[in-house]
């Protein structure tokens, strides 16, 4: 196996990745989706989940099958003609992945995100809410960008910066970026065949968006310089991003097993701190919960998420996503996190358990108040 760099076994260690695969790959060099390759990367897709790693898969190519499915040989300047391509592609390219990963019966989804969607912060925490619940059904969310809804002026545009929310949205501990480089090099090697690959970095060193370029492929859009972006937006949360050339071997469980491949770009902090300072840093705080004992026993000892039983009184007003301060019977701050139900809810179900939540409230949607995910110890 040869020799293995020590932040690497990190990333078998990694419950949640994310991975991204780009353009150019998926479809041959513009000959359309190519299925063989889908296969081997589900194959070793459904290999993590057996591991017990969950995956959230981020695709592009619906442009490039959709290009190809209309007889275009080149890509559209027009922003109709590229939703249209995208629209004809996008539905051909879940049907690919479906059936691949119907032979391991693994249930994939599909999931179209715009801007608006990881902007607003209700249709974020349902992003959220989705996709977590996709997870713990066993399924394999696959994501890309709304194309026939976004105009230029909102696009991403290039999947590695969706990849990179998607990777703060669920929480990743891993971003794995496969495209057709075998990492970052030094300089482009489509330029100078004799660039050497940069086998780790820290993500946030400026030295690495000097070497970065753009794609060439012409099927591709952000080349490096998005995936270099896209690995300092994911240490915000703590995940450490790996570009590696999708083409290679069993690629995936290659890294998987921490065999020195492709570029790693690793969060300067620790992951988990990394990841609540991001959470604290997202939101100001707008009420409070005061909790009983044995649910401040639960967050600071077990780990637990907060359940609306161990809560005793809700003081302020809130709605479903702020951040909420959880505080114990002295007054004093304990924890802080994302609360599921706004204050007036809060109220109503505060003390009771979740399975009266359909007769206080008509509706239920999370069990937790606070999930732990969510949640940050003081
Ligand atoms: N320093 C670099 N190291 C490696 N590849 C680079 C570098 N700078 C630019 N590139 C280009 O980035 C391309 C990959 O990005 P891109 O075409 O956007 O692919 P994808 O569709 O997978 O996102 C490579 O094919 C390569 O030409
Ligand atoms: N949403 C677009 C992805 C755009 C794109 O090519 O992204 P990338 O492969 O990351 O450079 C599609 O599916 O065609």
């Amino acid at each position: 196996m040869g020799s293995i760099s020590v932040s690497r076994e990190g990333l078998a260690k990694g419950r949640r990745w994310v991975v991204k695969i780009g353009s150019a790959l998926l479809t041959d060099n513009g000959r359309g989706v190519n299925g063989a390759a889908i296969s081997g990367w589900v194959e070793q897709i459904a290999e993590l989940r057996q591991r017990g790693i969950e995956v959230v898969l981020v695709s592009s190519g619906a442009v490039a099958a959709g290009m190809d499915r209309l007889g275009w040989s080149r890509r559209p300047e027009s922003i109709h003609q590229l939703q249209a391509a995208a629209a004809v592609g996008q539905s051909h390219l879940v049907q690919v992945y479906e059936q691949a990963f119907g032979r391991f019966d693994i249930r994939s989804a599909q999931i179209l995100l715009d801007h608006d969607d990881l902007s607003n912060r209700t249709r974020y925490l349902n992003a959220r809410s989705t996709l977590r619940t996709l997870l713990s059904l066993g399924a394999i969310p696959i994501v890309n960008e709304n194309d026939t809804v976004v105009t230029d002026e909102i696009r991403f545009g290039d999947n590695d910066t969706l990849a990179a929310l998607v990777a703060n949205l669920v929480g990743a501990d891993a971003l794995l970026i496969l495209t057709d480089a075998d990492g970052l090099f030094s300089e482009d090697p489509c330029d100078n065949p004799d660039a050497e690959l940069i086998s780790e970095a820290s993500a946030l060193d400026p030295k690495l968006l000097e070497v970065a370029g753009d794609s060439r492929s012409g099927l591709g859009r952000g080349g490096m310089i998005t995936k270099v972006r896209a690995a300092q937006l994911a240490a915000r949360s703590g995940a450490c991003t790996l570009i590696a050339g999708g083409a290679r071997e069993r690629v995936i469980t290659r890294v998987w097993r921490g065999e020195p491949l492709g570029t790693l770009l690793l969060p300067e902090a620790d992951p988990l701190a990394a990841r609540k300072r991001w959470l604290a840093g997202q939101l100001q705080v707008r009420g409070s919960l005061i909790l009983d004992d044995g649910a401040e026993l639960a967050l600071r000892d077990g780990g637990k998420s907060l359940l609306s039983v161990g809560v005793r009184a809700v003081d302020g007003r809130f709605r479903r996503g702020d951040l909420v301060s959880c505080r114990n019977g002295a007054g004093r701050e304990i924890a802080r996190g994302l609360v599921n139900y706004d204050s007036s809810e809060s109220a109503r179900i505060l003390g009771q358990s979740s399975e009266r939540f359909i007769d206080l409230l008509g509706y239920r949607d999370d069990d937790e108040l606070i999930h732990r995910d969510n949640l940050i110890l003081l």
